[in-house]
């Protein structure tokens, strides 16, 4: 039976389908942040939607569209919000909306004690969470989430909207330069492909509109590194634990910062060279032999090795340090793998790099240097909800796929849909 699976099918089709029922979202469960896609579709007259599932929509829409804040931590990104959007075939509006994951068991209450559940028909579920939470989830709401992938959900994401949306990527101009920085848009669908290596092809790009490969370093909680080669062909080959939680902890500990926002405020003030030993420290100048420019941190924290150091160590400049190593370590990753597999592409996303320019500035600038140009870091500007819309888009391939095999008279079974 395997080898007679349809191929995914293309987006031109997929008007044609019959889709799951309204309304659909999206959950990404991650390790700190759960991210929450909400798709409301405006093309209720061209559809045949059903009397329950428009007044379901309409019950929805009203608190979840009229609010831009749930509880105390819940919050709508509405500066994100995208409309038109034509997704597993319909048309509509996707809203973005995250909270903490600590506040899942508290989100299901609220979804229960609301009476949301019966009513939200199709819900995707990705990330860890979404095995983590899936009994409670599934008990207490009486639903069955459609689990998928977490990082076939990120690229799945990443693709779609950045084929869908022209203004989605940029990169930096001078990214260190304070007066000459500037952000540029990246028409990423559009661009010439260029790739070092000749193994790689811009075969897939008729098909998807992108151009192959990229490599995708997606900095959450911790990292993961991934190079993707074609539509649905991708791998991870690298990753590390010093990423986003690495960065609010150190924040917590040696800045008593309470949380992410607080820290990058703190970062923002500070000076890592205050504390941070730079290769000028080292040498009084640069070490052009091996092409280290005199203001590249030769250790991080080098500077306050000493117990009486303490005294004048100031937290803004602490917190600019644990940014500036976590993105330079980062970097260094990500810029290895790219190297190795002759990439040029390397887009950054995930939640660290929320309200934190400096972070990325600091990745364009690595990626820059160490590749004498030749490598771009791209950003996105839907950062870290990439994996709540890409389980949501997933939906159409499996379902064209229950189609495809009911309709060659295949006996489905009730179980949840587990996209692997
Ligand atoms: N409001 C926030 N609360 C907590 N962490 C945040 C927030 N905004 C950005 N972050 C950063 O984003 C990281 C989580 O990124 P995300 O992509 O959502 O990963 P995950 O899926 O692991 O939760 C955190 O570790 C933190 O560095
Ligand atoms: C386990 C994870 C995929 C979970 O994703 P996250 O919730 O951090 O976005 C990620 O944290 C990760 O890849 N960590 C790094 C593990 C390592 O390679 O060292």
């Amino acid at each position: 039976m395997g080898t007679e699976l349809p191929l995914p099918v293309s987006r031109q089709r997929v008007r044609s389908l019959s889709v799951p029922p309204m309304p659909w979202f999206g959950l990404d469960i991650g390790g700190t942040l759960t991210k929450l896609v909400y798709f409301e579709p405006t093309d209720h007259a061209e559809y045949m939607d059903t009397e329950d599932e428009v007044q379901r929509g309409k019950t929805i829409r009203h608190y979840l569209v009229h609010n831009k804040a749930y509880g105390e931590t819940g919050i709508r990104d509405e500066h994100l919000q995208l409309d038109n959007v034509l997704i597993n075939g319909r048309t509509g509006t996707l809203h973005f909306i995250r909270f903490p994951t600590e506040r899942m068991i508290h989100f299901i209450q609220l979804v229960k004690s609301k009476g949301f559940a019966q009513m939200s028909s199709t819900v995707c579920a990705t990330g860890g969470g979404a095995i983590k939470y899936a009994y409670e989830a599934e008990a207490e709401l009486g639903m069955q989430l459609h689990k998928a992938d977490e990082l076939e959900s990120l690229i799945s994401g990443i693709e779609f909207i950045a084929e869908n949306f022209a203004d989605e990527c940029y990169y930096y101009d001078n990214p260190l330069d304070s007066e000459n920085c500037r952000k540029v848009i990246w028409r990423w669908s559009s661009a010439r492909c260029s790739t070092t290596d000749s193994q790689y092809t811009n075969e897939n790009r008729a098909e998807s509109g992108l151009q192959y490969p990229y490599v995708v370093c997606n900095i959450g909680s911790g990292v993961s590194v991934l190079v993707v080669h074609g539509h649905n062909k991708f791998q991870r080959v690298s990753g590390s634990s010093i990423g986003g939680g690495f960065f609010q902890g150190m924040c917590s500990l040696l800045c008593n910062s309470n949380s992410f926002e607080d820290s990058i405020e703190l970062a923002t003030k500070g000076d890592n060279k205050n504390v941070d030993k730079l290769v000028g420290d080292i040498y009084g100048s640069s070490y052009e032999s091996i092409g280290l420019p005199y203001d590249t941190v030769a250790a991080s924290l080098g500077k306050i090795s000493d117990p009486s150091d303490r005294e004048h160590t100031r937290p803004e400049d602490l917190a600019r340090s644990a940014l500036v190593t976590v993105a330079n370590n980062i970097g260094s990753i990500a810029f290895n793998v790219a190297k190795q597999h002759g990439i040029d592409r390397i887009a950054f996303v995930g939640n660290f790099l929320r309200v934190n320019p400096i972070a990325a500035r600091h990745l364009a600038h690595a990626m820059n240097f160490w590749s004498k140009g030749t490598k771009k870091a791209l950003f996105l500007v839907h950062e870290g909800y990439f994996g709540a819309v890409g389980c949501l888009d997933k939906l159409v391939d499996v379902t064209e796929m229950r189609r495809l095999l009911r309709s060659k008279g295949v006996n489905l079974s009730t179980e949840p849909i587990i996209s692997s």
